[in-house]
């Protein structure tokens, strides 16, 4: 796909969370969390299911409520100057709620509205974000014809008709075959080097990887930690790691505390820290029916830091 996203005229803007929390009921889903995220930046917040990611994002543009704490954006709280603070947002949320009854050039057109984008500046807007996520020869369909990746690319031209300084991506490409996925991060890509702030929330490794330059690990609605991918993964589970099946956890246990590293349940066998060759050599003495050593990834730093698996889509 040949293209090119024009860069944001906006001012760079940062976002910063103070110390949110949010409980339903009696359940805290999210606690205490704060981070900023700054103009050119794209900050990835990974966890498991239901560990708050969404919730989080909610309260980051104002549509939950926190019990405590509050989102700065500019000069702007979220929870005081909604509106204001919104207008620097763009917002993909994991649902494409476009308008059926409307083609794909008249979705853009109504959402321009909404920002007092109206007449031949919207047409011009609209025409303009279409031709940047290569749409243009679609603006007369309805959205029902398009495919998932075409209703992704669509929902994110929508989300950028206010040239807006902060992205929030929810689980944006969940669903997309890899060739669309792989469109979608140029695009992100594009709205980075033009100076906005892109919040990601994602549940593909490589996604994350490849496109966040910090991350934030949540568990059970706390950050539990947080840094580079290349950090993360270098200072949490170093550089190799074992997988190993078909031995019995004592020993295993054993091993590990000899060798002053870690191990964790993995699939139907264990994960272990490769501090040095001597622990690899005991291990190819025990006859496992499973031995390998592979390089290291952000899924086993998650593993490592939380004994749980990332969130599936
Ligand atoms: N409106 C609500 N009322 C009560 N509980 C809620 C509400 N919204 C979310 N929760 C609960 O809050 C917790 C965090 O949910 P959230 O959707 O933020 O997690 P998540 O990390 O985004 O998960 P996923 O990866 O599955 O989307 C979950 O246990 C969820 O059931």
């Amino acid at each position: 796909m040949q293209t090119r996203l024009r860069q944001p005229q906006t001012q760079p803007i940062s976002l910063v969370a103070y110390d949110l929390w949010k409980e339903y009921g009696d359940r805290t889903v999210v606690q205490g969390v704060s981070f900023t995220l700054n103009p050119g930046e794209v900050l990835g917040v990974l966890g498991p299911n239901g560990a708050g990611k969404t919730t989080t994002v909610g309260m980051l543009y104002g549509s939950v409520l926190p019990t405590r704490g509050f989102v700065q954006i500019g000069d702007y709280q979220v929870q005081n100057q909604g509106r204001e603070a919104r207008s620097y947002l763009g917002i993909v949320t994991q649902e494409d709620n476009l308008d059926p009854d409307f083609t794909v050039f008249e979705n853009l057109l109504h959402f321009a509205h909404h920002y007092r984008i109206t007449g031949n500046a919207a047409r011009a807007r609209a025409s303009e974000l279409l031709a940047q996520v290569n749409l243009q020869d679609y603006a007369k369909n309805q959205v029902d014809e398009l495919s998932g990746g075409m209703k992704r690319r669509l929902v994110l031209a929508r989300a950028l008709i206010n040239q807006p300084s902060i992205i929030f991506l929810d689980e944006p490409t969940t669903g997309l075959d890899p060739d669309a996925r792989q469109d979608f991060w140029k695009l992100v890509t594009q709205l980075k080097q033009g100076g906005a702030g892109v919040l990601l929330t994602t549940h593909y490794m490589d996604e994350a990887q490849r496109l966040c330059d910090r991350l934030l690990l949540m568990q059970h609605g706390r950050v539990v930690d947080e840094g580079t991918p290349t950090e993360l993964i270098e200072r949490t589970v170093g550089k190799e790691v074992i997988e190993v099946e078909g031995v019995d956890e004592q020993q295993l246990q054993q091993l590990a505390s000899q060798y002053q590293t870690w191990y964790r349940s993995f699939g139907s066998g264990y994960l272990l820290g490769l501090p040095d060759n001597a622990i690899w050599e005991q291990l190819t003495h025990l006859n496992a029916p499973s031995l390998s050593r592979r390089p290291t990834n952000l899924e086993d730093v998650f593993l490592r830091l939380t004994g749980e698996s990332l969130a599936q889509p």
